[in-house]
């Protein structure tokens, strides 16, 4: 199936028309020139889904959110990814807005949906455990730090990428919490986005400028089963998107800008190359951002981009930059697979609950009760079986003298 979805999230009023799943932009000829191409006035988009201004936090919960967070239930992986220029409402769309209960965004929502979907499953013993990463000029910070001291982002424990050599990634230093319900995996999230906001000041606004990464771990199985089914659920809030070229920056924030058009690039040279069917190479390597999402873009995963917009006048040409880089985005198929492993502790305890009732079996049928000692017999036999063995491997050694 393709598992790549699109949404667009409409933030400021459109200059552009909807129709169904499609976005028209028209240029005026006069605002062509110089922003985006003055011979061509008209660009057309398709896309999964349009979301006007009006929608509610609730039909984007219900409409994106919810088909991945039940796919992360039934153990695939699962991304939601916001993408668009500084302003244009990814953090709104991702985390929520802080003045009204029903501006909740998605994360809030998925941890309610899951924990309830959770407990009303008998059936599965299952565990949450959550994480929350900030990717700022290439640089990983633990947000789930819980100490009083943060001040300034470096104060956060640095996250570093280790590969083993199967190539799979574990990030040291990032902490993975356990939330026994919604409220402990709230204020878990309260705490990330606190050191978010504790680690910025006027002049550097890093919220902005990072990448943040809300992941839900979630892990079941059915009581006496030795099969773990592991999923994770990641929803990432990208920095903005907006182009350095025009930006007008100098000294720091040019750094940040090239970092954040860096690391763009380097996600939209990863998902051309997944969207290349006999592409063997995808360069992952390239950014921290592309390491960290290597299992959730084109691996194993159900991903679902949004691109956010703030369509107005002044924005159009970010806004069609944001369309193309959606599109592209579009050609991605997954296949994702289900995420089941054993564990090998309850594994051993099964096969020896298995052995002993198995000896309880024969000593009912032989009538001959079996303890761990061997039998005078089976000695003889192991000892006589050793000999001739030794004396074989002598006698091949002699020969090819
Ligand atoms: N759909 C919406 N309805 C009401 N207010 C919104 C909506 N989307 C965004 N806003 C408001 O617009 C402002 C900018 O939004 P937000 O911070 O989410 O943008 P952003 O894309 O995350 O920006 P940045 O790249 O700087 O982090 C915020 O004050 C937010 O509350």
């Amino acid at each position: 199936p393709c598992l790549v979805t699109i949404h667009i999230n409409l933030f400021v009023s459109p200059v552009v028309s909807e129709t169904g799943a499609s976005l028209e932009f028209v240029v005026p000829k006069d605002l062509a020139d110089g922003f985006v191409n003055n011979k061509r006035e008209c660009y057309k988009f398709r896309f999964n889904s349009v979301f006007d201004q009006a929608t509610k936090q609730e039909d984007i919960f219900e409409n994106i959110a919810k088909p991945v967070a039940d796919s992360v239930l039934a153990g695939y992986n699962g991304t939601i990814f916001a993408y668009g220029q500084t302003g244009s409402g990814k953090t709104f769309t991702i985390t929520g807005g802080p003045e009204r209960y029903d501006d909740r965004g998605i994360i809030p929502r998925s941890l309610s949906y899951l924990f309830e979907r959770l407990s009303q499953d008998s059936r599965m013993v299952s565990t949450i455990h959550i994480s929350y990463l900030e990717i700022y000029n290439e640089t990983g910070y633990d947000l789930l730090d819980s100490r009083d001291e943060t001040s300034r982002l470096e104060d956060l424990p640095k996250v570093k990428i280790v590969e083993d050599p199967d190539q799979n990634i574990t990030l040291k230093n990032l902490s993975v919490q356990q939330a026994a319900n919604e409220e402990e995996a709230l204020n878990l999230l309260f705490l990330g986005d606190t050191n978010r906001v504790i680690a910025e000041t006027p002049v550097n606004q890093a919220s902005t400028r990072s990448h943040c990464i809300f992941t839900v771990h979630v892990c079941r199985r059915e009581p006496g089963s030795v099969t773990l089914r592991r999923s994770k659920l990641h929803l990432v809030d990208l920095a903005g998107s907006d182009r350095a070229s025009k930006t007008g920056l100098d000294g720091q924030l040019l750094t940040e800008a090239k970092y954040i058009n860096l690391s763009l690039h380097f996600l939209e040279q990863v998902i051309i190359a997944l969207s290349e069917r006999n592409r063997s190479h995808i360069p992952y390597r390239n950014s921290m951002l592309t390491l960290v999402l290597k299992d959730s873009l084109g691996g194993n995963c159900m991903t679902t981009m949004i691109a956010n917009m703030a369509v107005d006048k002044g924005n159009i040409d970010e806004s069609i930059s944001t369309c193309r880089f959606a599109q592209r985005v579009a050609l991605i198929k997954n296949e994702a697979t289900l995420n089941e492993e054993l564990d090998p502790a309850l594994l051993i305890a099964r096969l020896k609950s298995e052995v002993v009732s198995l000896k309880e079996e024969l000593a009912i049928v032989t009538g001959v009760q079996r303890s761990d000692q061997l039998t005078a017999e089976e000695i003889h036999k192991y000892v006589t079986t050793n000999i001739n063995l030794c004396f074989f491997i002598f006698f091949a050694k002699f020969k090819n003298y």
